[in-house]
């Protein structure tokens, strides 16, 4: 049986808005979506591992990657170096499942000029003052990196108006709807369009 490729999803976020929180529960609901497993240079948080969170590479093995052309999207965020390999990623799209990219916004723009076709979703949280409490309750960075990464929150969120949908994700369980929702709404337009050019029917007439 044919079926349609997937989608490419981009999601960016200020850090501690909780993208990756909602992507876990978007792809726990439904495993047929796919992450990318990103490239970086930041060292490894208590309890992250290697190959599931991010591929942990040193400056060095980050820079050659980059000459050898693996990387679709890098940027440097936070004084650390973060990109999205290459290899396999339009494979998983082939294979029709839809593939989401964790990325920030430099890393969108740069997607965006070689896959048009990809979709965006911005994630806004409530406050500033709420951004803080999340990065403090996660217990995971010390004051100087949370620091740095408010300041560097209102020039990330300057840029959800270049995006196709945005969330606020003030309460977890309203903003995973409008995830889901979005995942769906695109999903349903996919069969139609299969539908539109015929392909849907030929494989309902064998
Ligand atoms: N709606 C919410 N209300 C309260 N806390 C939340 C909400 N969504 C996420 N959180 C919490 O906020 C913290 C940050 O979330 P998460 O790690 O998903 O953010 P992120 O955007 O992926 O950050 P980063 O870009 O740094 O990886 C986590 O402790 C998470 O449990
Ligand atoms: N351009 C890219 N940005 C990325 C990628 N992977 C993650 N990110 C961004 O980094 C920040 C910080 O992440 P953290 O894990 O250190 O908290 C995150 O908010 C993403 O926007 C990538 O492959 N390319």
């Amino acid at each position: 049986m044919t079926h349609s490729t997937g989608t490419l999803y981009i999601i960016s976020a200020p850090s501690g808005a909780g993208k990756s929180s909602l992507v876990k529960a978007l792809t726990d609901a439904n495993p047929e979506i796919r992450v990318s497993i990103s490239h970086t240079t930041r060292a490894m948080r208590p309890g992250e591992v290697d190959g599931v969170n991010y591929h942990f590479v040193t400056r060095e093995e980050f820079v050659k990657m980059g000459e050898h052309g693996d990387f679709l999207e890098r940027a440097e965020v936070f004084g650390n170096f973060y990109g999205t390999s290459q290899s396999r990623l339009q494979q998983t799209l082939d294979e029709g499942h839809d593939l989401i990219l964790e990325i920030d916004w430099q890393g969108a723009e740069q997607v965006r000029k070689l896959m048009p076709q990809a979709r965006s979703i911005f994630i806004l949280p409530p406050s500033l003052q709420a951004l803080h409490q999340r990065l403090t309750n996660r217990g995971q960075d010390s004051d100087e990196i949370i620091d740095g990464r408010m300041r560097e929150a209102v020039s990330e969120m300057s840029h959800y108006v270049e995006y196709d949908y945005l969330i606020i994700n003030d309460d977890f369980a309203h903003a995973l709807d409008d995830l889901k929702a979005i995942f769906r709404a695109n999903q349903l337009q996919q069969k139609r369009q299969q539908v539109r050019f015929g392909k849907l029917l030929a494989e309902l007439l064998g």
